[in-house]
């Protein structure tokens, strides 16, 4: 059983998991529980996975009535997910961050079945960090989480996205599907899995610029901005060699043929960047826990692996001229993929399995 939600940075990883593990063991059953509201009810049913749903939320930092309902909807899920626990009987139950992996992975191990928790971040989420005294084992995808949790249950693993990634590399993909040319350098933006304002904003400054380049740029706005952005767009022509969408579907399957990213520094963003070696320039989200993204974005430029661009910095222009001084410089491109491709973990889908073993083996001694 697998549980996680919310964002895509807590559902793919969960899903590159399930597709190496069914690809070892093509007997696998799986169960994937989510929240009714997160993404993960577009991506998991079109992944081919059965999915249920929780209602759940988070709790305000100041005191509230909401935090009573978070409460309440917190002990209800508990309940539902021993119910589902026992009709499903997993051998082990994997929880990717998310208030719902905080409710099913606290019930399986209070019902005594093996249980593995997997830390995207270098800087632990609040449910991780609850469900660290509970659990059997503890993945990590930076060695900067380890002191922040129980040094005994910690393995680092990585992010097995980056294993996904890597084994769709050598998958031939025609950017021809999505109206755009194979044999041209290809730029890729978007603002993490649900689009950033600030970064689409920009982008539509830039479009005149871009319509005129000798590269191709894909743009995803996030689904729920994109109307917002095809009006901020009107009377603007887009030339062929420019196309935006609402979402970049089998990401997967394009990441490896994309020449420049511009994006988010969500650290499953960095685990695919880095497992293919891309060079990205990088605005992080100002309005994350601890600033956790300039750090996960500023250990990639400390490496000569990607740019930065704070957000408070980003225009039209600076974004335009991030994206020429890479797209138009293939040398700076190849040194930059190299050192990029130094900080990946492309074994990570398969080192979570060896610790999801290890905690059914904890059971059974
Ligand atoms: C705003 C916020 O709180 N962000 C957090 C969120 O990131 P969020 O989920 O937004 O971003 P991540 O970089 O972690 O993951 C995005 C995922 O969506 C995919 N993708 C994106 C756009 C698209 O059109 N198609 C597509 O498939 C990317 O390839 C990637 O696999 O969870 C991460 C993991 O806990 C955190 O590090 C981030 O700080």
């Amino acid at each position: 059983m697998v549980a996680g939600g919310g964002t895509g940075g807590h559902i793919y990883p969960a899903l590159a998991l399930i597709e190496r593990l069914k690809q070892i063991e093509p007997t696998t059953q799986v169960l994937y529980i989510g929240t009714t509201r997160g993404l993960e009810n577009k991506i998991v049913p079109q992944a081919g996975l059965e999915l249920r749903t929780m209602e759940m939320q988070g709790f305000k930092r100041s005191l509230s009535v909401s935090n009573l309902k978070t409460i309440y909807l917190f002990l209800k899920s508990v309940q539902t997910a021993k119910k589902w626990l026992k009709e499903f009987q997993p051998d082990v139950v994997l929880g990717t961050g998310g208030y719902v992996s905080g409710a099913v992975l606290y019930a399986a191990a209070k019902m005594g079945i093996p249980t593995v928790i997997h830390e995207q971040n270098s800087v632990v989420g609040v449910t991780n960090k609850f469900l660290s005294k509970y659990v059997d084992e503890i993945a990590i995808s930076f060695q900067a989480a380890r002191s922040q949790f129980p040094s005994d249950k910690v393995t680092l693993t990585g992010n097995p996205r980056a294993q996904q990634v890597v084994m769709h590399e050598q998958t031939a993909y025609s950017w021809t599907a999505d109206g755009l040319q194979d044999q041209v350098p290809t730029l890729m933006i978007f603002g993490g899995s649900q689009g950033a304002p600030k970064i689409n904003q920009s982008v539509v400054e830039a479009i005149p610029e871009f319509n005129q380049r000798h590269y191709q740029v894909i743009f995803a706005t996030g689904q729920k901005r994109y109307d917002q952005v095809k009006q901020d767009l009107a009377g603007v022509t887009l030339s062929n060699n420019v196309k935006v969408v609402p979402y970049i579907e089998d990401m997967q399957k394009k990441l490896s043929h994309v020449d420049v990213l511009v994006s988010r520094a969500g650290a499953t963003t960095i685990a695919e960047v880095t497992a293919l070696g891309i060079p990205t320039i990088m605005i992080p989200s100002p309005y994350v826990t601890a600033n956790h993204q300039v750090k996960n974005a500023q250990a990639l430029v400390d490496q000569g692996a990607a740019e930065m661009i704070l957000e408070d910095q980003l225009t039209g222009k600076s974004l335009l001229d991030a994206a020429d001084r890479l797209m138009l410089d293939e040398r700076l491109r190849r040194q930059m993929a190299g050192k990029s491709a130094k900080l990946g973990h492309p074994k990570a889908a398969d080192e979570l399995i060896t610790v999801l073993n290890q905690a059914i083996q904890k059971h059974q001694k």
